[in-house]
């Protein structure tokens, strides 16, 4: 896939020193230079740096490991810098537990984008805004509207017909014996259930306007990340603005004339339909409502409900597949789990019916699996922020405007708030476990404080029952009997398996519409 090639750690190594070569030869050019290593920071711990270059030196292929092990090394609050970006990390149980705590403000906003006024990458979007009047209103709609309980029973069904037509399409790879890439497919069922549940757009072979969306975000998130690359190049930014401004244009025109015809499409049926209060509501439906309400606390315009559609994608597709396709792997690597979380299922919804989300409370061992392999492979490893204000933490002063990251891979293996950090053990997970009592801010898979993820619950719910129905009615095979799935992760920013997951269904129970 592109996005993978993208990622490629070499080619963000490369690039970056292209970009930061002709930042210094600028800078010697024009500006003075100022010292290495000065910032507005009282001293905060800091690896030797080398002159200029910071510490770019001791980046390695796989990122959040990097800084893992560095922060095994100098201390869990660290101050690195790669030419002239600098920015905090952050990898500890205990410090982050102490940042949401006391500093949940000043650490609440996010990086600016290059394409500050652009439509996807641009502070119009809703999960790179910064903290303010736009984000509290829309993370308040998002959280009790358009993600809350009641929207969340609304579109149950839509989420269950998805779910029976990707078992449907697994049934005929057991038919047929096919060795099948389940990502490939879980993508499908994600992006699928997502697309109905914002749009309500059909997802028919001609037509498939999911996957025409799907294309849109990959090619933002590709773009994405040329950008993030193109913030370190320090007063290099506007090329990188006139390199890949084109690009940037051109996917923004393509996601505004697909929204555009959705958009008319929706308002045409409220005018035909009613609103308020229809059963087959949608998120477009809810978004269009409030542009309308003259007495809403605040006045979004269009472009901020298209970006906020595509934020959906960007946040809720490929994280939910990833984490399902880590969650079988571990299954299938760990058949003694494998048989508790199916003799869990088999006692509690039997074999006369298809596991249902209603069953979900009653699966607490099937729950810890999934929970277990976001702790141990959350799909967003590095969780970048921005203060918001200036601040105290640890006694260093943390000033205002400065990139933060977040190391959620290390704070989830931080050996002083978990017991065997790096054992897969879903029991850890269960109420009668002690542990438990101690997980607070230590389990931070979706973020942690104001910006949370609003998506945990539909995320927890379409991972859980998937995953569930695939230990009920499926038997898993890779390879040749006793082949284990190689666990090892692909090099760059994400957390998804290098050799994506290959495997052959068995089927155990036919329990789903055909
Ligand atoms: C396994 C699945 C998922 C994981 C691991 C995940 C994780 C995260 C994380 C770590 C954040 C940043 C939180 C922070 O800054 O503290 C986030 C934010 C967000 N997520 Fe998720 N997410 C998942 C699924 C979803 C889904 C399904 C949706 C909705 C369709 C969604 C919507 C969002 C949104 C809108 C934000 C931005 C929140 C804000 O800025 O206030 N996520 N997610």
């Amino acid at each position: 896939m592109a996005t993978t090639t993208i990622i490629d750690a070499q080619y963000y190594v490369f690039l970056f020193l292209l970009c930061l070569s002709s930042t210094l030869l600028l800078q010697f050019f024009f500006k003075k230079s100022k010292p290495a290593g000065a910032t507005h920071l009282r001293p905060l711990p800091s690896p030797p740096a080398l002159p200029l270059v910071g510490h770019i030196h001791l980046l390695t292929k796989y990122v959040h490991i990097c800084f893992q092990k560095l922060a095994l090394k100098y201390g869990p609050l660290l101050f690195l810098r790669f030419g002239s970006f600098k920015f905090l990390l952050i990898s500890s149980a205990s410090v982050v537990t102490e940042v949401f705590k006391s500093n949940d403000v000043a650490f609440a906003s996010k990086p600016m984008s290059v394409f500050e006024d652009r439509l996807i990458f641009a502070n119009i979007g809703f999960i790179f805004s910064p903290y303010g009047e736009y984000w509290r209103y829309m993370k308040k709609m998002t959280v009790t509207e358009l993600l809350g309980s009641k929207q969340l029973q609304r579109s149950h069904n839509v989420r269950r017909e998805e779910l029976h037509r990707y078992l449907k399409k697994v049934l005929e790879k057991a038919q047929e014996s096919e060795v099948f890439s389940l990502g490939t497919e879980l993508m499908k069922l994600t992006n699928n259930t997502i697309c109905r549940m914002a749009l309500s757009t059909r997802c028919s072979e001609e037509d498939n306007e999911a996957e025409k969306i799907k294309e849109l975000v990959d090619g933002s998130l590709e773009l994405g990340m040329k950008l993030a690359m193109v913030n370190m190049a320090g007063p290099l930014k506007k090329l990188g603005v006139w390199m890949y401004g084109k690009e940037d244009r051109e996917i923004n025109r393509k996601c505004d004339e697909l929204l555009e015809r959705i958009w008319k499409e929706h308002e045409e049926r409220a005018k035909r339909d009613g609103g308020v209060d229809r059963e087959d509501k949608d998120l477009m439906d809810i978004l269009l409502e409030a542009y309308h309400d003259e007495k809403a606390e605040f006045k979004i315009n269009k472009n901020q409900i298209k970006a906020f559609i595509l934020d959906l994608f960007l946040a809720g597709t490929s994280t939910s597949t990833d984490a399902m396709e880590w969650a079988m792997a571990n299954l299938i690597n760990h058949p003694e789990v494998m048989k508790k979380a199916r003799e869990e299922i088999d006692s509690v919804v039997g074999n006369r019916r298809l596991v249902e989300e209603t069953d979900l409370p009653n699966l607490p061992y099937l729950q810890a699996v999934v929970k277990e392999t976001l702790r141990l492979y959350p799909p967003g490893p590095l969780l970048p922020r921005r203060t918001h204000e200036a601040c105290e933490l640890r006694g260093f002063d943390i000033p205002r405007d400065i990139m933060v990251v977040f190391n959620f891979y290390a704070i989830m293996r931080d050996p002083e708030a978990w017991e065997n950090p790096n054992e897969f053990i879903p029991e850890r997970f269960l109420s009668s476990n002690k542990e438990k009592a101690h997980q607070n801010f230590n389990f931070v898979a979706f973020g942690a404080g104001r910006r949370m993820c609003p998506g945990a619950t539909l995320a927890l719910t379409l991972m859980n029952t998937t995953v569930a129905s695939m230990v009920q009615c499926f038997d898993w095979k890779v390879g040749k009997d006793g082949d284990r799935v190689n666990m090892e992760p692909e090099a760059g920013l994400h957390l998804k398996l290098a050799e994506p997951l290959q495997c052959r269904p068995i089927l155990r129970f036919h329990l789903f519409s055909s």
